[in-house]
């Protein structure tokens, strides 16, 4: 395996598409002990209402943690053999670092050079956003380029990817 390889599946996706529930059932599979990493925030009460339906969903079996900007380094603490972790979502992520004025290109890189050396079953999520037209607001856009480098550079050391549409995985890489 080249050294830029890692074991993580990367499952990518529109909304509400289903990908969060395929991700799951990766991790459930494992019989590792399952951890849940959101990059979400409950910024306002539907939000807060979909966040407590998916822990009850989710059920005790899982650790919850909740990492809105520091995601390398929260993965590098919670990593070690035996564990599962499934990070929800990158482009929220993504939306975090902007808000926070980040180094998003370094904090790129960072993630990429760990997840080759990640001890635990790596599940990644994410949005694909690069489908619709060319979005009007500057901002916007920055994102959605952002995403789009984000998401090459995860497939490319991911060993398994996977498009979700319309709940069914399409199976592109491994
Ligand atoms: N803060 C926090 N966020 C959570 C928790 N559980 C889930 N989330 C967030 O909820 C988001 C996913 O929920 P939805 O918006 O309902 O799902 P979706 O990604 O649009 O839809 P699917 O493609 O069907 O998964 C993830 O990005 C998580 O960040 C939690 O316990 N705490």
């Amino acid at each position: 395996m080249p050294s830029s390889q890692s074991r993580a599946v990367f499952v990518l996706g529109g909304a509400r598409s289903g990908k969060s529930r395929f991700a799951e059932s990766l991790i459930s599979d494992t019989g590792l002990d399952r951890h849940y990493v959101a990059t979400g925030r409950a910024w306002d009460d539907e939000m807060r209402e979909r966040i407590a339906q998916h822990r009850n969903e989710r059920g005790d079996l899982w650790t919850t943690h909740e990492e809105p900007l520091d995601l390398t380094a929260r993965l590098a603490a919670i990593d070690g053999d035996g564990r599962a972790v499934l990070v929800d979502c990158l482009t929220l992520w993504v939306t975090n670092l902007m808000m926070a004025e980040r180094n998003v290109a370094a904090e790129f890189a960072v993630l990429t050079e760990f997840l080759p050396k990640a001890k635990a079953r790596l599940v990644l999520v994410s949005n694909e956003v690069g489908l619709g037209i060319v979005p009007e607001n500057r901002m916007a856009r920055e994102f959605r380029d952002h995403a789009g480098r984000l998401h090459q550079m995860i497939a490319a050391t991911s060993a398994e990817v996977y498009f979700i549409a319309a709940g069914l995985p399409l199976k592109m890489k491994g």
